[in-house]
């Protein structure tokens, strides 16, 4: 279990993390999703003892990590796949830590099976792919066995096939009653894979919720309405303080009421209608709302890039 209360770190005068509190629980894939510089990667490094914070206090297994005795054992984590040295077999860079860590060297081969790259141990790893250092650093996240584990975008460099294996492997770590946190900055790839997310803006938290709850409470929902009378439809219901936005061919996209409002108020006016669907504003765009006021990079439209 990692504990996150009122965690803030600023550079200077940049507060990257701002008074962020969240848990991340065992048995759970919990998404960690905001834009570029959102502040995911700092919060990860405070989590793991390699940035101090500014202020708040951040706890795994209800102790500070940096002071853990047996540190692999307790978090595994995958910050920076190509921090390793380019020179080093994979089998050697593992095996190097599963000593100074004092972990069985039989584990070095257990992991690189895990993540599929025994064939490959022997290789050094400055020859690897993306892909294969993300695999690498996984295994290196997984040596102690630990109960919580940490993964900053460990899909990046990933193709369709790793992808889809990486979503099992956290899917799976989780059944096993593992704390796992793991961040993206692409809320529908996090939706695929999380149970729940945690959704930063600016260094704040915006969302804390599942995955389910996310999509159902807080996606704007729209109703397309297609009607020969268009335009006295379309007065109307803007009477009734809907949002009403005219597409062609007699297509009204209606915000701020339901299908059933807005047949009943068609069906009082004998207005025929041709189409009534409702429509739920899909995760991006949702993420988008969520996120826009608080993009690092906002352009001269007021839109992140
Ligand atoms: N060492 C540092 N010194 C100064 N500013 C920093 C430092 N590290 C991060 N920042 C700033 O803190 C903010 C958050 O950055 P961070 O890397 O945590 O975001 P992120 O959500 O992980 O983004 P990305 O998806 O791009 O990795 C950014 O504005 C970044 O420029």
């Amino acid at each position: 279990m990692i504990e996150v209360r009122g965690l803030t770190k600023r550079f200077g005068g940049i507060t990257a993390v701002d008074e962020l509190t969240f848990t991340v629980r065992p048995g759970v894939v919990t998404g960690f999703a905001g834009p570029n510089g959102a502040g995911k990667t700092t919060t990860m490094r405070m989590i793991l003892g390699l940035a101090a914070p500014s202020g708040g206090t951040v706890s795994v297994n209800g102790r500070r990590y940096a002071g853990s005795p047996a540190p692999m054992r307790e978090v595994g984590a995958l910050l920076d796949a190509r921090a390793v040295h380019g020179g080093r077999r994979a089998f050697d860079h593992l095996l190097c830590l599963a000593q100074s860590n004092g972990i069985p060297r039989r584990r070095v081969d257990e992991v690189l099976g895990l993540v599929g790259l025994a064939a490959a141990s022997r290789r050094r790893v400055g020859t690897f792919s993306l892909g294969m250092a993300q695999r690498l650093g996984i295994a290196a996240a997984l040596l102690g066995d630990p109960g919580v584990l940490v993964f900053d975008e460990p899909v990046n460099g990933l193709d369709p096939e790793g992808i889809t294996w990486i979503r099992g492997l956290m899917r799976g770590l989780a059944g096993e009653g593992r704390a796992v946190l793991v961040s993206s900055h692409l809320l529908t790839e996090m939706a695929l894979t999380a149970d729940h997310l945690i959704v930063l803006g600016r260094g704040r938290l915006v969302a804390d919720a599942s995955v389910e709850e996310l999509t159902r409470s807080r996606a704007p929902r729209t109703v397309r309405v297609r009607t020969p009378r268009s335009e006295e439809l379309a007065r109307r219901l803007a009477a009734t303080g809907a949002t009403v936005r005219p597409e062609n061919d007699g297509v009204l996209i209606v915000g701020g009421m339901d299908a059933a409002e807005i047949g009943t108020l068609a069906a009082a006016h004998e207005v025929p209608l041709y189409e009534l669907t409702p429509r739920q504003a899909s995760l991006e765009t949702l993420f988008m709302e969520l996120t826009r006021d608080s993009a690092e990079y906002v352009t001269a439209e007021g839109t992140a890039p």
